[in-house]
């Protein structure tokens, strides 16, 4: 069934957004979600912390861990400059046959390039396959317990550098408490705390924003 919402999710898309307009696309996703089915996407409320912040790093690499239908993909690959590209890695062969579809309908296929599989196998093989020197930002949405290791890997990869902005979503809902301990008690990190609420909800979440120092 929850594959089946994914293709809803496409329809709904298909069906009230305008095909090369990301923020039509944006909108019916919420708007689909809000009112037909919850799912979950970062959402438009914790969606402008990313905007925001993604403005102020304007990355010319960036990395989003978790893919899942493509919103976060269409809203931080929207808001590049020409020339920067993002890198989204999905676990998920279902999602990521929806995200690339969700992906194109917003015209940004350009800038994005999807890949499929565990994110533990390929972060160490973003160097030599598509050229990255160091990641400027990376938005984590995968699963919880892989945003430490991960993390680490990404560190130890040297696929951040000084001013490398990690943002991850979901730190307090469902939860991500040993990468809040990793991060907040890094010396090589400095966090930040951005309150909202899970995405469609009252519930609260928040993203956690960590700058590298090197
Ligand atoms: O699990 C989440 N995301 C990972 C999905 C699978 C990633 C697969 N993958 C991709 C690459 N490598 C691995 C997630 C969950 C929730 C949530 C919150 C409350 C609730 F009651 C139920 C669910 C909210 C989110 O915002 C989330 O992001
Ligand atoms: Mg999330």
């Amino acid at each position: 069934f929850a594959l089946l919402k994914n293709t809803r999710m496409l329809k709904a898309v298909q069906k009230n957004a305008t095909k090369g307009d990301p923020e039509s696309v944006i909108s019916a996703i919420d708007y689909y979600c809000r009112h037909k089915e919850w799912a979950m996407n970062v959402g438009d409320e914790k969606g402008l912390i990313l905007d925001s912040v993604l403005t102020e790093v304007n990355p010319s690499t960036a990395l989003e861990l978790g893919t899942y239908c493509g919103y976060s993909t269409v809203r931080i690959a929207r808001l590049l400059s020409p020339g920067s590209k993002l890198i989204t890695v999905e676990f998920n062969p279902a999602f990521a046959a929806v995200a690339r579809q969700i992906i194109a309908y917003a015209g940004l296929q350009d800038k994005v390039t999807l890949v499929e599989g565990p994110s533990g196998d390929l972060i160490p093989k973003m160097k030599a396959r598509f050229g990255i020197k160091s990641f400027d930002f990376v938005f984590l949405d995968h699963w919880k317990d892989r945003y430490v290791p991960d993390t680490k890997l990404l560190e130890d990869c040297g696929l951040v550098s000084e001013g490398s902005v990690l943002l991850a979503d979901n730190v307090i809902c469902p939860g991500a408490p040993e990468y809040l301990k990793y991060v907040r008690n890094s010396p090589r990190y400095e966090s930040r705390y951005y309150k909202s609420n899970l995405e469609y909800t009252k519930v609260e979440d928040g993203l956690e924003k960590s700058v590298f120092l090197g």
